[in-house]
């Protein structure tokens, strides 16, 4: 465990004395008022070993990463029967984009774009009597129920300028795939991604897609090992929009970003890490976030090929 330590250190330290590229995602009008220089790595390895620096118990808006939890709790109960309203496949495009939605009969590519969330979104609502209630209390048990919890400024605050969400939405009613009105389903969606966590809430909760045989305090499989596996390969495939190819090529590890600047990427059965800085890259993706994780795969040896 020292010498991981004493690795994430080095990395970390190391970019931090280089000039930090990128923007803070400001078209949320919360999200603008960060603080762009906010770093934090934290690392737990399936063992239970945890080693955390910087802001790494600072909690912050989640944004996408919530599309990975949101959609392990619909794929467990839903199972196969929602890849008939969501598909699998890379877009290749901007996590917000529409152009796909019309040739492909309002199917969604993949659950991890907003297209996507916003069917999953839709599939709990139609599940659940209290779906928010629902997807807070799935995620406490994963984390060993530390506090975690919605930001309804940042849901309100995105909500106000949420006119790309609008329109997708309303184009998946159009096209018959939202059961709910798209008003409910927009205000599950923008407060499902106002989820704030901290590196280190984020690397503990993950540890569920990490490894085979995870058991939560109560003792409890949180996803069936072949569904664990499968929402892995769409994170491995299309965590990253339209910059997943490059993450894989670099990182090679299963992995999902937010525009909050988080990024949390997992070795199956060795651990789980989270990074957090808010300048993003022109792909949306947390520009120190990517930059370490290459360095800490590459350099422990771990990346998957
Ligand atoms: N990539 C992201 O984190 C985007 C999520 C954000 N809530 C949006 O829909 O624009």
């Amino acid at each position: 465990m020292d010498s991981v330590e004493q690795l994430i250190k080095e990395i970390y330290d190391d970019i931090k004395s280089q000039e930090n590229k990128g923007a803070v995602a400001d078209y949320i009008p919360e999200l603008a008022k960060v603080d762009p220089e906010r770093f934090g790595v934290h690392y737990t390895s399936i063992e239970g070993n945890e080693f955390g620096i910087g802001d790494y118990q600072t909690k912050f808006s989640i944004q996408s990463i919530a599309k990975v939890l949101s959609l392990s709790l619909a794929y467990k109960y839903e199972g196969d029967a929602m890849w008939d309203r969501v598909g699998v496949e890379p877009s290749g495009n901007p996590y917000n984009s529409l152009v796909q939605l019309e040739d492909e009969n309002g199917i969604p590519r993949n659950p991890l774009i907003n297209a996507g969330a916003i069917v999953v979104c839709d599939i709990l609502l139609s599940r659940f009597e209290h779906p928010l209630r629902e997807l807070l209390d799935f995620i406490k048990s994963i984390c060993d129920h530390e506090e975690v919890d919605y930001n309804l400024f940042v849901a309100r605050s995105e909500k106000s300028i949420g006119y790309r969400n609008v329109a997708l939405c309303n184009y998946l009613k159009s096209l018959d795939n939202l059961e709910n009105e798209p008003e409910d389903v927009l205000d599950f969606y923008f407060t499902m991604c106002s989820l704030e966590m901290s590196c280190q809430n984020l690397s503990r909760a993950f540890l569920f897609l990490a490894c085979d045989d995870f058991r939560n305090r109560e003792g409890k499989q949180i996803l069936p090992i072949m569904k664990a596996n499968r929402v892995n390969a769409i994170m491995q495939t299309c965590g990253f929009y339209d910059e997943s190819g490059e993450f894989s090529f670099r990182v090679g590890l299963p992995g999902k970003s937010g525009v909050g600047g988080g990024i949390i990427a997992l070795h199956p059965e060795k651990y789980s890490i989270a990074v957090w800085s808010p300048r993003l890259n022109e792909k949306g993706n947390s520009y120190r976030g990517m930059r370490f994780l290459e360095e800490f795969t590459s350099r422990t040896n771990s990346h998957l090929f």
